[in-house]
This record gives C-alpha cells, sequence and structure tokens, in this order.
C-alpha cells in the first residue's frame, strides 16, 4: 500500500498524551514548571495531537505550568483536566485562554460505588452536573471533552444517557475510562460497540479511550478500543501513571505501526522521537524503565542466545518485528554472556577491528566462555583485554591450567599451580609458599618454569567497572641484561597475577629462543 492509499482507507488516531497530568500522578513523581516545558516540547517534536499539560485548579504551580506549555506549544492542542465546578473551569481558563488552540478536559464519575461513595451524587445529579458545566464552560472553550469517570464500571443504559446529555451540551471529545483497569479488552471495546450502537449523534463527536494498567491490560484495551471504532487513545510515556500506570504511548503507536494491516489505522506521530522521549521523561521523573519493557527497555532490540544472535546476522527479521531504528534507536544490540555462540562471537571480534583465524576464533571462544560463566555482562574492554591476553600467546611454551591458593591471616599462603607446556603437552604440577599469595603464585611458577629472575614492577587495575570487574595485572621482569613484561587479565586478580607472570616467562623464553630445556625436574604427568 502506498502512503497516499494508507491516508485514503485508515482513519487516523488522534494520541492524546496525558503524560504530564496522569503521569504526574504517579507517586512520587513532581516535575517542576521547567521539566514541564521541556516535555511538552519533546512531546511536540514526537508529534502528538493533544498534551494534557496539568490540573489548573490543583495549584498555583501547575496553573503557570499549563499556562506555560500552552505558550509554548504551538503544533498540538495544550488541555487542562478541571472537575466539574466553576472554579476548576475558570482556572483551566486562566491558563488556557492565550493558548493557539485551548482544549478543557472535564470529568465526572457515573459509576454506581463513585456516585454514591465519592460524589453523594445520584444519576439525576450526575446527568445535570454534566449538562451545566459542560454549558458554563462552553463560553470559554470551542474544544470540550467530557470523561465519564469509571465509565468501566458504569450500567451501560446510565452511560448511553450520560453521553447523550454532555453531547447535547456541546461536547466535542467522549472519553470512555477504565479509570481502575478493570475491564478485559473484549469487555472494553464491547462497551465502545454499544454506546456506537444506542446514543444518538455518537458520529459527531470523537469518542476516547483511557486505560489503567491495574491488571496490565491497559495497551491491549486500548487496542481493542480502536478495533471498536474509536478515535483517540489517551496514554503516558512509558506508561506511567496512577498505581499501576497508564496506557504506554510507544507500545500503542508501534502496534498501530507493526501490525498496519490489521488495525487499519495511522498516526501522526514521528516514531524516531519515541526512544528520545522515553529517556527524558525517565530521566525527568526518576521513573526508570526496566530493561525487559516493550518497544523503550534497554533490552527491547537486545539479543543474547547464541541461536537468536545467529538468526539475527543471517536475517534481523528473524527475531526483530520492528527495528530500533524506527524507534530512534541506532542498532540492535547482540549482548555477548554465556548463552551466546560462535557466530555472535566472530562478529563481535570483526566489528572490534580483529582479524582472526578459526583457529584463534576457537581458542578466544574457549577463554570467553569461561569468562562468561563468571561475568554477568562482557563488554567490549573485556573483550579487547582477552584478545589481547590471548593474540601474543599464540608462541607460548608454558599454558596455565590451573592454580588454586590458601591464604589467612594466621597463615603461611599457599600456591599450587597447573601448568601445561606446549611443546610435548606435559603438565606439570608445582606448589609453594610466600610471604603473599601473589609471592606464593610466583614461586610455584618458578618452580615449573625454572628460570632465575628478579620482580622489578607489579602493577593491577580494573579493565571496567563493578564487582565482577576483570583486573589486568602488569608484572616487569629482569635476567641479566634482559628485560620483559606480562600481562594477565582475570576476574580473579590472583589468577591474572599468574597469567601476567606467566606472560613474562614466555617472553623472556622467547627471547632466550627456548634453548634453555627447563622443567625437566618438575613432577610431571602426561
Ligand atoms: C481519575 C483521575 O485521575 S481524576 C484526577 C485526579 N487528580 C487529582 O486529584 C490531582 C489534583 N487534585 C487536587 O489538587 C485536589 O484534589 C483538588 C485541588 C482538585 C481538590 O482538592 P480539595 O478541594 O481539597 O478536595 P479533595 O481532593 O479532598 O476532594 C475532592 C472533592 O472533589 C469532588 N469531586 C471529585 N471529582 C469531581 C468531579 N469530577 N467534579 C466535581 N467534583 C468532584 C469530591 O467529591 C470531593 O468533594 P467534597 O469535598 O465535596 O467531598
Ligand atoms: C480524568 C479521567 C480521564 C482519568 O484520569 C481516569 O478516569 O483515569
Amino acid at each position: 500500500m502506498n502512503s497516499k492509499e494508507r491516508k485514503r482507507i485508515m482513519r487516523t488516531i488522534t494520541i492524546f498524551d496525558t503524560t504530564l497530568r496522569d503521569g504526574e500522578q504517579s507517586p512520587g513523581v513532581n516535575l517542576s514548571f521547567r521539566e514541564k516545558v521541556e516535555i511538552a516540547t519533546q512531546l511536540e517534536k514526537l508529534g502528538v495531537n493533544v498534551i494534557e499539560a496539568g490540573f489548573a485548579a490543583s495549584s498555583a504551580g501547575d496553573l503557570e505550568a499549563v499556562r506555560e506549555v500552552a505558550r509554548v506549544v504551538k503544533n498540538a492542542s495544550v488541555c487542562s483536566l478541571s472537575r466539574s465546578v466553576k472554579k476548576d473551569i475558570d482556572c483551566a481558563w486562566e491558563a488556557l485562554k492565550d493558548a493557539e488552540s485551548p482544549y478543557l478536559h472535564l470529568f465526572l464519575a457515573t459509576s454506581p460505588i463513585h456516585r454514591e461513595y465519592k460524589l453523594q451524587m445520584d444519576k439525576e445529579k450526575v446527568k445535570s452536573r454534566v449538562c451545566e458545566a459542560i454549558t458554563y464552560a462552553k463560553q470559554f472553550f470551542s474544544e470540550i471533552q467530557f470523561s465519564a469517570e469509571d465509565a468501566g464500571r458504569t450500567e451501560i443504559d446510565f452511560l448511553c444517557e450520560v453521553i447523550d446529555v454532555a453531547i447535547k451540551a456541546g461536547a466535542k471529545v467522549i472519553n470512555l475510562p477504565d479509570t481502575v483497569g478493570y475491564l478485559t479488552p473484549c469487555e472494553y471495546a464491547e462497551m465502545f460497540r454499544e454506546v456506537i450502537r444506542r446514543v444518538p449523534g455518537i458520529d459527531q463527536v470523537r469518542l476516547s479511550a483511557h486505560c489503567h494498567d491495574d491488571l496490565g491490560m491497559a495497551v491491549a484495551n486500548s487496542l481493542a478500543a480502536i478495533e471498536a471504532g474509536i478515535g483517540q487513545v489517551e496514554c503516558t510515556i512509558n506508561g506511567i501513571g496512577e498505581r499501576a500506570g497508564n496506557a504506554a504511548l510507544e507500545e500503542i503507536a508501534m502496534a498501530i505501526k507493526t501490525r498496519e494491516s490489521f488495525y487499519k489505522v495511522r498516526t501522526t506521530l514521528n516514531l524516531k522521537e519515541i526512544h528520545r522521549t522515553s529517556r527524558m521523561v525517565s530521566k525527568l521523573t526518576g521513573m526508570f524503565v526496566p530493561g525487559n519493557k516493550a518497544v523503550v527497555g534497554t533490552n527491547a532490540f537486545a539479543h543474547e542466545s547464541g541461536i537468536h544472535q545467529d538468526g539475527m546476522l543471517k536475517n534481523r527479521e528473524t527475531y526483530e518485528i520492528m527495528t530500533p531504528e524506527s524507534i530512534g534507536l541506532s542498532e540492535s544490540r547482540l549482548v555477548l554472556g554465556k548463552h551466546s555462540g560462535r557466530h555472535a562471537f566472530k562478529d563481535k571480534m570483526v566489528q572490534l577491528g580483529y582479524e582472526l583465524s578459526e583457529g584463534q576464533i576457537n581458542h578466544l571462544f574457549v577463554r570467553f566462555k569461561e569468562l562468561a560463566d563468571r561475568k554477568k555482562e562482557i563488554t567490549d574492554y573485556d573483550l579487547i583485554a582477552l584478545v589481547e591476553e590471548k593474540m601474543v600467546h599464540s608462541q607460548d611454551l608454558f599454558a596455565l591450567e590451573s592454580l588454586q591458593v590458601t591464604c589467612g591471616n594466621k597463615s603461611m599462603p599457599t600456591a599450587s599451580v597447573q601448568i601445561r607446556r606446549m611443546t610435548d603437552d606435559k603438565t606439570f604440577f608445582e606448589a609453594a609458599c610466600g610471604n603473599g599469595s601473589v609471592d606464593a603464585i610466583f614461586k610455584a611458577i618458578d618452580r615449573v618454569v625454572q628460570e632465575k629472575v628478579v620482580l622489578v614492577e607489579y602493577r593491577i587495575h580494573s579493565v571496567t567497572q563493578g564487582k565482577d570487574a576483570l583486573g589486568e595485572v602488569y608484572v616487569q621482569l629482569s635476567q641479566g641484561e634482559l628485560n620483559v613484561r606480562g600481562r594477565g587479565v582475570s576476574t580473579d586478580v590472583l589468577e591474572a597475577s599468574a597469567r601476567a607472570y606467566l606472560d613474562a616467562m614466555n617472553r623472556l623464553l622467547r627471547r632466550k629462543g627456548h634453548k634453555d630445556s627447563t622443567a625437566e625436574r618438575a613432577v610431571t604427568t602426561s
């Protein structure tokens, strides 16, 4: 379908963003005036159609913030929430009177429980209040939305009556919220279908969905309402909002886009701004986005397991139904970890600029898996450290097989090593005591290699961060005129020390041309 045909066939869903109002109702979130303006400016770039900037009557600060958002935003309607009382409507007008397209969002609860306990109004009182509020607001606002709060738990006959009153009084948009996230997608869609069937003049107004996520169905319910024929969805960035939050804008937007031929609707959103907007909202509200969150979680376009990574490398559509680029992320991530396979490992090596033979890859892959068993995430720096360590080791005479250290504040540190001689594949076992664990290790290695050296320098530092960071050890050894350096990396600093020392020994032996027949005296197995 080309874009002209798409426009002709598909209806456009109005995106009503309430991050700055319902989103701000998330416990613990309090946006400053400046922060609201910053988010609103980004929402405008994202291309939302209505920005609910706040609840002007709730505080002088919110009134000012709504006013400022309305002054700054030019390409979206700016709206304030308002109870069905004159004072709130006056505050909303005070905030919005200079706005390009002022928009009032009036609400009154309609469900039996809200009527009886919260409002203490009977059905007639609710209807007359709706009529009075809209009639009063009409003298200021041309764009009035009426929300029947807790519509989802309202008797359908009464709901139709209230909507009829609201439309006749002049509401242009009718919103039917599932305020407490109670309904299933089928029930929510059916409510809209029923209203569309029964209320006269319903086709003259825009129907809107507003869903909460108490049972994790906010997005599914919003999409079901779209299937039922509504024209607007109310949502928040990252799904933040009262209690378990609201329907997440990015999830609705990407569902509509990815399943375009199923929903047959479109939005005016600039999807490439999704990622940026999500990050901004997360930063300014302090509401962190879980890694596995759909669309905007850090893992949403990350793949760790070998089979998935192999599929991705062959054709990304094997495991991705949308592209990271479509939401403004630069690329998918193949995260190297203990579930990864050779294909992804090799690909990463190429990305890091290493041209390695199959043999080298296989060799390195073994070290990588050993490391991955100990470390949650393997960073590029870890891999570079591994390659650098391994590449120089291809002509090594000795390789560390295992290391055991015992130490304590009341005992003498003891190290035992198992070292393989590569030329004849013999394994040597040695043990030694020392002044400290490192000293004991070095002495045990000395017994295998049988070279008299002086330790000139020993340095240790961390390659990456965190408790499981790779430790990197440098040593410098001298033997007469000869000076050699060695380097070792491991999540265990003692192992890194052993590797560094043995690396230096190997270099020394290389420099000497492997002439000496060392280690013949050590205990051997085969
Ligand atoms: C589902 C939703 O998200 S609705 C929006 C919820 N958001 C907020 O409440 C945030 C902003 N709210 C506030 O700052 C305050 O609640 C205010 C300024 C609006 C009102 O504060 P107060 O006057 O101290 O009243 P309070 O909040 O304690 O109680 C609410 C009153 O409004 C009434 N009320 C509730 N909804 C409506 C409505 N849509 N229309 C008219 N009256 C309403 C309640 O029945 C109660 O009335 P009462 O005082 O006669 O018992
Ligand atoms: C004010 C209305 C739309 C609301 O936030 C709700 O019902 O959840």
